[in-house]
């Protein structure tokens, strides 16, 4: 997947002898999938390794379905086959040096770990994350050193110099998730989330269960300070930091846009403070992955689509951030067609269309005209449109128009900064998504409010350009905006000052 901020609140681990004799181990997965499990840990101890590839396959769809990350047990093979998000290993597996040289730095990988040592060497050997467990004795795994309890939880979380996300494993349900999450909580350092087996696995109605657990996790994470960046005021504060990153790393975007916005496109890259190549040879797409920032792919006038994706699987490979812009994909068939491949066969990290394209892609589809916007729509259906094509495609989606909807699957955004002038330039799309590649380089530990803040910085630059003097109609102010793009990054507090942003539930 597009890597996104990783939502370790609840973790499935997954069981099969204790799926109930009346329901099926795919079903329990699926239904916990529906009650909101975050992240999805497939452990199979004594299924041949045939069997777990093709067990493996569709449970990755089902993830892929719900927008959730897919964590192999100990089988990097498996995981490599299916091209799972990442790697779960204990003490006695793969050594975590071994499992990262082969996976790479794209992958998540997690390591258990029952002492402050183990956590130690764990975090110094670049793990993502920590199982600490187990918590309690469980009728999950037999050979159990002495369990740690909520203090010998705490005292790992304590020992911590350079802490990374942690989950608690071993014997939690609904009766201790709270006592464990608050209990073991320094004040600064708390677990990040529950890894649960048996209490999902074995339970008549896992959807129940998934959602009354995630109500109690998300209650006691709150109360131990955990921030949930969701509402306005981290999205402003978020884009004027965004800002600032940008200035600072100066990230290379390379882009693969239309011939018709391409300068803009230059241009507007330039005034954020990013530094635009818009290369279209194939034969240094890999070379210049190892040093990008960000990859944007516009298919405004599509030429050589075998090496578009090629460039975004060499991007995602370095663990850049993708950014596709599918311009008028709903128009014909090479483009419905092409549009197809890249969500196949690229790991998109945003997808940033108008409401045409974007309502196309979600099979609403009569409403596009050529590459224009369709206009004014129904908020609903936009906003469902969003959610749901970002929980397909497991990546970010912004559709732009009079008001924009950004979403990752669970937050949605709406944005109504903007001038109308803005779609009487040609390409002010195309310039939305250069400046969103942009802060996705930038600010990879949220791709969502990256998005936002990409949107918010064209639609707050417009309303400053428009509003000049020497503006007076389309030609002066396409100048105006590429000059107040420049301006708005260099005192983002402007950001702030403009934005009219608003959360939907
Ligand atoms: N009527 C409007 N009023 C204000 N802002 C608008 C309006 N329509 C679009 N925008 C803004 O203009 C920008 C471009 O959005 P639009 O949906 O027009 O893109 P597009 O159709 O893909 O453009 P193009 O294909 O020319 O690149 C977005 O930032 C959006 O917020
Ligand atoms: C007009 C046009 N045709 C192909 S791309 C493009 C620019 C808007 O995307």
């Amino acid at each position: 997947m597009a890597i996104k901020r990783v939502d370790y609140s609840l973790y499935l681990v997954t069981d099969r002898s204790l799926v109930p004799e009346t329901k099926t181990f795919l079903g329990q997965i699926e239904r916990a999938l529906e009650g909101g499990v975050t992240l999805v840990q497939l452990r199979e101890k004594d299924t041949e390794t045939g069997a777990f590839i093709d067990f493996a396959f569709k449970v990755k769809a089902l993830t892929r379905k719900f927008g959730v990350p897919l964590i192999i047990n100990d089988r990097l093979d498996v995981a490599q086959a299916v091209d799972a998000e990442g790697v779960h290993i204990g003490q006695d597996d793969m050594p975590l040096t071994t499992a990262r040289q082969i996976l790479g730095t794209t992958k998540i990988i997690g390591v258990s770990c029952n002492t402050e040592e183990e956590a130690a060497i764990a975090i110094r050997d670049g793990a993502d994350y920590l199982g600490i467990g187990a918590v309690w004795f469980t009728s999950t795994k037999k050979n159990i050193k002495e369990p740690l309890g909520i203090q010998g939880v705490r005292r790992i979380l304590e020992s911590m110099q350079h802490p990374i996300p942690t989950v608690a494993i071993g014997g939690i349900s609904a009766k201790n998730a709270c006592e464990l999450l608050e209990g073991s909580s320094t004040g600064e350092i708390h677990i990040d989330g529950l890894a649960i087996v048996s209490a999902i696995m074995a339970a008549e109605d896992p959807k129940a269960a998934c959602e009354e657990l995630l109500k109690l996790i998300r209650h006691s994470l709150s109360k131990v300070g955990v921030k949930a960046y969701n509402t306005v005021d981290d999205a402003i504060q978020f884009a004027v930091q965004a800002a600032k990153n940008i200035k600072d790393k100066t990230p290379m975007v390379h882009h693969i846009t239309n011939y018709v916005v391409i300068n803009d496109n230059a241009n507007a890259t330039l005034a954020v403070g990013a530094s635009p190549i818009m290369s279209t040879n194939r034969q240094e797409m890999e070379e210049l992955a190892a040093v990008n920032g960000a990859m944007l792919l516009n298919m405004g006038t599509l030429n050589d689509v075998d090496a578009m994706i090629s460039a975004a699987q060499a991007n995602s490979r370095h663990g850049n951030p993708v950014v596709l812009d599918p311009v008028g994909c709903g128009a014909t068939a090479f483009r419905r067609e092409t549009l197809k491949r890249f969500l196949d066969e690229c790991k998109l990290t945003v997808v940033k269309g108008n409401a045409g394209e974007i309502l196309s892609m979600a099979g609403l589809g009569g409403r596009s005209r050529g590459v224009d916007s369709v206009g004014n729509n129904e908020e609903q259906l936009m906003v469902d449109a969003v959610r749901t094509l970002a929980k397909q495609n497991n990546c970010v989606i912004g559709l732009t128009g009079p008001t924009d909807y950004i979403s990752d699957g669970g937050r949605v955004f709406a944005i109504e900064n903007g001038d109308a002038l803005l779609p009487l330039i040609t390409g002010s799309g195309c310039m939305v998504s250069s400046v969103v590649a942009c802060f996705a380089a930038a600010n990879r530990d949220d791709y969502l409010l990256a998005t936002v803040a990409g949107i918010l910085t064209v639609t707050v630059a417009s309303e400053i350009a428009a509003s000049r003097e020497y503006v007076n109609g389309p030609g002066t102010f396409r100048g105006a905006l590429i000059d107040e793009l420049h301006n708005v990054t260099n005192t983002p507090e402007l950001l702030a000052q403009y934005a009219r942003i608003r959360t939907i539930q």
